[in-house]
């Protein structure tokens, strides 16, 4: 690797973070119990400007205006191969480096993820969600401690198989909601293999490649195991669609197994499309679970708060067992004030993908900040540096939870235009509006219908560390209580 840094002199290092990726790994190890990312990288912009470099060819930078820039619709700044390796999902949508092919990639799919799309087919989240609020019934019922983080993301994982395939694991029936094909997912991504993908993608390419070629060889290892049954299962109904389906339009496979080559339509073999469905799963469903967590715990922590959010509930849900009240669901609970802030801070909080998330600057290369940036280079802008600006986020102190910046419209405004836990542009969050449907759902009605208290939750618990999304050391514990009607 070029270490000279022919860049340009004129970016100033970051010099205990400079080097190569295994600098990084040499880094965490001497400085084990230093975020990198969250104490280092704010610090060094409000240090070095806009521009750090971060490793020789790699640049991270905190500007939106060189954010929008990259991120536009039509962007020529593709994904950077080396990170969007990731193991079990060669050829699948998010592993499109080039935007131009991903667009009929993802043209195929985006009819069912569109706002009317999601809106119409609410049915989907009502039943899981009312399945999850009946099992939060009876664990109330009988003062059972409830593990929402595990909770969360059985109704998410649920919510999203059910939308994409009609069928799920059922996670959601699964005792202390620990089912086998879901709980791992967090051992997945905090496991060494996970780590070890990130720093050196091409090694752990190789070793994946070996365990997709002989499964059994890969269940060996727990987290393999894991990622393997879901492609398997993503796979099976992928099939079935193939064979029993073929004719019907309404399914999510329906393009990709007939492509229109004259609206860019790739042609895809059955394995990319299993895998286009476990990212779709993979994608959203410790994601959207996470934004419920970190949102549902900072509410907790917050009677003030929580005691807005429940009275304007009780007037928007006169009765809390009934999820039909709110004939729109999702269109009608956006039109509530506090629900709505809780819900962008939580998702502020929440960050999307807080770290590194690489682009590369296309060959003629690009002025942003204005610099000229050689093509070739790498650069990343992690939302963690954004959402955590406090010359963005200026009403209230950056790192608080507190759902009224959002309530002033000027104040919302403006705020919105430094908010990307969806990313942006080509390459933004294609199932958000599913996203956005099962937050607003999920808060309201969890809200209105219990009180919960924290039950040996700590802040360390509730802590996080980069590991694609924020990861928590611990999970989020409550007691619940039937609310009085
Ligand atoms: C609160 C919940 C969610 C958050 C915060 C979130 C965040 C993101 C972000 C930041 C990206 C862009 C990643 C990048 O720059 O490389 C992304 C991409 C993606 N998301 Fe989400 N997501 C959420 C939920 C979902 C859901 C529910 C689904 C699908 C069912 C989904 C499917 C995808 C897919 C397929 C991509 C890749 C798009 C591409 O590469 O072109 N996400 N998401």
């Amino acid at each position: 690797m070029d270490i000279s840094f022919d860049i340009s002199s004129s970016f100033q290092i970051s010099r205990t973070y400079s080097g190569c990726s295994l600098n990084h790994v040499r880094h965490v190890l001497r400085h084990p119990n230093k975020n990198i990312l969250r104490e280092e990288f704010p610090a060094w912009h409000d240090k070095y400007g806009p521009i750090i470099r971060i490793e020789p060819d790699h640049l991270h930078i905190r500007d939106i205006d060189a954010f929008n820039q990259v991120h536009k619709m039509g962007s020529r700044f593709d994904k950077e191969p080396a990170l969007y390796s990731f193991p079990f999902s060669k050829g699948s949508i998010f592993n499109t480096w080039s935007n131009k092919v991903a667009r009929g990639h993802r043209d195929m799919y985006a009819p069912y993820f569109s706002r009317t799309a999601i809106v119409n087919l609410q049915s989907v989240d009502k039943e899981n969600l009312g399945k999850f609020l009946k099992r939060m019934d009876a664990m109330a019922a009988d003062s059972r401690t409830i593990d929402l983080t595990r909770g969360f993301k059985c109704l998410t994982g649920d919510t999203i198989l059910r939308y994409i395939f009609n069928q799920s694991f059922n996670a959601l029936d699964s005792p202390g909601f620990i089912h086998p094909l879901i709980d791992p997912v967090e051992d997945f991504i905090s496991d060494w293999t996970f780590t070890a993908a990130w720093y050196f993608p091409k090694l752990m390419g190789v070793i994946a490649a070996v365990c997709i070629k002989w499964p059994r060889i890969g269940k060996l290892n727990k987290s393999f195991k894991c990622a393997l049954e879901q492609v398997e299962f993503c796979g099976q109904r992928v099939v079935e669609f193939r064979e029993r389906e073929k004719d019907q339009r309404a399914h999510i496979f329906y393009a990709p197994l007939n492509p229109n080559p004259k609206k860019g339509h790739p042609t895809l073999n059955e394995i990319t499309l299993a895998r286009d469905g476990w990212i779709l799963f993979f994608a959203g469903t410790d994601t959207s679970a996470g934004t419920l967590a970190f949102g549902t715990w900072h509410l907790l922590n917050n009677p003030h708060h929580l005691r807005m959010l429940q009275e304007e509930l009780k007037k928007a849900i006169p009765k809390s067992d009934d999820l039909s009240t709110i004939e729109q669901g999702w269109v009608e609970l956006e039109k509530l004030d506090f629900l709505r802030a809780v819900v962008k801070e939580s998702l502020r909080l929440f960050y999307g993908i807080p770290g590194k998330n690489p682009r590369v600057v296309p060959p003629e290369g690009t002025t942003l900040c204005g610099q000229f940036i050689p093509g070739g280079t790498v650069i990343s802008m992690s939302a963690y540096t954004y959402q955590h600006n406090p010359a963005y986020f200026s009403t209230h102190p950056h790192h608080e939870f507190r759902p009224e910046r959002w309530l002033k419209k000027e104040d919302a405004e403006w705020n919105e235009k430094f908010l990307f836990p969806f990313g942006r542009g080509a390459r933004n969050c294609l199932g958000q509006n599913l996203a956005l449907a099962t937050l607003y759902m999920t808060f309201a009605y969890i809200f209105r219908r219990f009180e919960l208290e924290l039950f040996e939750t700590t802040k360390e618990d509730m802590d996080w560390h980069d590991g694609l999304l924020p990861m928590t050391f611990g999970h989020l514990k409550v007691k619940a209580k039937r609310m009085q009607e």
